[in-house]
């Protein structure tokens, strides 16, 4: 028999309401003897009821929810308990659902990080990817995120692979039919249609595969902010992050290290990253490390406003003529920009917003469409075992290597949404939820 758990599931107390479930075969007898012996609720109905310890004192007037298995979110018997959300309160029943005692000294658990999903996982009430969702949806930030873990814990990506794990399916039974009734002496032949239909299937999930990655939406699009010293990188990066986080000074030098800001604008993740102004020759050795952290910074950004010498930023950078009060072509800093793609004024605000819209634009182009399943590193490394498998049964013509080839598609498509799984693997995944989920 499972164990019985039980954990607060609402935020800490204090708060106007307190939720504390209970999950396992122990839920119904353990609600029983905290309302007195009264027989449960309605399924699926709230009631108030007054909850005792045992022979003993009250607990709390609580809206109590009963919830039979295997119909529910663990996939066992649950019971939530609405209590006041005192901190006491929360103790006091959590004590009391602790040292309640069953037949054969069975008692009730507090339940680890993510122990009830990890229980709807094992009760077949959701699949990996979608607990995977799940766990994003807890962590999301931004509306961009919050929208791409909607689609995954709704099941977008699990329905998608069950769609594409029914058609390589199809195909692995035509091949089976072609090699039980296949003439020993004939070359077996797979009947028309079926390379077409496979290469549809193949270049579908190419698709899917060359789309932006989930990881992208969490560490959000990377603009890094680079130029020779003084060119006011630091001044601008305070801008966009809106907030006094770097340190601006008339010296060069001023940024050694690197300086890195999660902000969302228009709900779009970013990570804004300040650096060390760029210059061959320092005296100050602090300098020169920073300088060479700021190099490294470029090579990681998604996109880096260049704010040095027309045409010598790395490939693909942003002319930023800055300073744009100072002399709109950046002819102060030394340098002089005949098309920046930005002209701007950190310090009157000026282009500001026109660069913030540009960012946006750029931002939402590089990472996944909002409210559409975006693959995570996991899932894309099983899709692409899929998608090499699949490429390899529609260039091998032997009905026998084409079978092992689409068996191994379905091998990966079933680690994909978790029919196939470790221990290792799923504790790491719901060891990233907190008690009570
Ligand atoms: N008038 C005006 N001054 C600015 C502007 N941006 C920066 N400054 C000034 O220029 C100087 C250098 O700015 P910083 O932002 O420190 O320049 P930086 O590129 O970060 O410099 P390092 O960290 O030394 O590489 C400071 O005195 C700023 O106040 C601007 O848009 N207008
Ligand atoms: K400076
Ligand atoms: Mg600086």
């Amino acid at each position: 028999m499972t164990d019985t758990i039980f954990a607060l599931s609402s935020g800490s107390p204090p708060a106007a309401i307190a939720v504390v479930r209970v999950s396992g075969p122990l839920a119904k007898p353990a609600l029983a003897q905290l309302s007195g012996g009264r027989a449960e609720p309605a399924p699926r109905r709230a009631v108030m009821r007054t909850l005792t310890v045992p022979r003993g004192t009250v607990l709390d007037q609580a809206l109590v929810l009963w919830f039979p298995g295997p119909a529910t979110a663990t996939g066992e018997d649950l019971v939530e308990l609405h209590l006041h959300g005192g901190r006491a309160v929360v103790a006091a029943v959590e004590h009391a659902l602790e040292h309640l005692e069953f037949d054969h000294g069975a008692r009730l658990h507090r339940a680890l990080p993510g122990e009830f999903t990890r229980r709807a996982f094992a009760n077949g009430r959701i699949d990996l990817a979608e607990a995977e969702g799940l766990a994003d949806l807890l962590s999301a930030e931004t509306e961009m995120q919050r929208q791409a873990a909607i689609a995954m814990a709704g099941g977008e990506l699990s329905r998608l692979v069950e769609d594409w794990r029914g058609r390589v399916l199809g195909a692995s039974a035509v091949v089976e039919a072609v090699l039980d009734f296949g003439d020993e002496d004939d070359v077996e032949e797979l009947p028309a249609g079926f390379v077409e239909r496979l290469g549809e299937l193949d270049r579908e999930i190419g698709g899917w595969l060359e789309r932006p990655r989930a990881e992208a939406l969490k560490e959000g699009f990377r603009v890094v902010l680079a130029g020779p010293p003084n060119a006011g990188k630091s001044t601008l990066f305070n801008a966009l992050v809106e907030d006094e986080a770097a340190i601006t000074a008339p010296m060069a030098g001023t940024t050694r290290d690197v300086l890195i800001r999660a902000v969302a604008l228009d709900g779009v993740p970013f990570a804004f990253v300040d650096t060390a102004g760029l210059r061959d020759e320092s005296s100050d050795a602090i300098e020169m490390i920073g300088i060479d952290r700021a190099r490294a910074q470029l090579e990681r950004a998604d996109l880096v406003l260049w704010l040095g010498p027309e045409g010598e930023g790395p490939d693909g950078a942003w002319e930023i003529a800055a300073q744009s009060d100072r002399g709109p072509d950046g002819s102060h800093t030394g340098t002089v920009k005949q098309q920046p793609r930005h002209r701007l004024s950190a310090v009157t605000g000026e282009g500001l917003d026109a660069l913030r819209r540009d960012l946006i634009g750029a931002a939402r182009a590089a990472l996944p469409v909002p409210g559409e399943a975006a693959l995570n590193a996991r899932q894309s490394a099983l899709l692409g075992e899929a998608h090499q498998a699949i490429g390899l049964a529609l260039t091998v013509s032997d009905p026998l290597l084409v079978a092992e080839n689409l068996r191994q598609a379905r091998v990966a498509f079933d680690g994909l949404v978790g029919r196939a799984t470790t221990e290792d693997m799923l504790d790491t995944l719901f060891g990233r939820f907190c008690i009570g989920k």
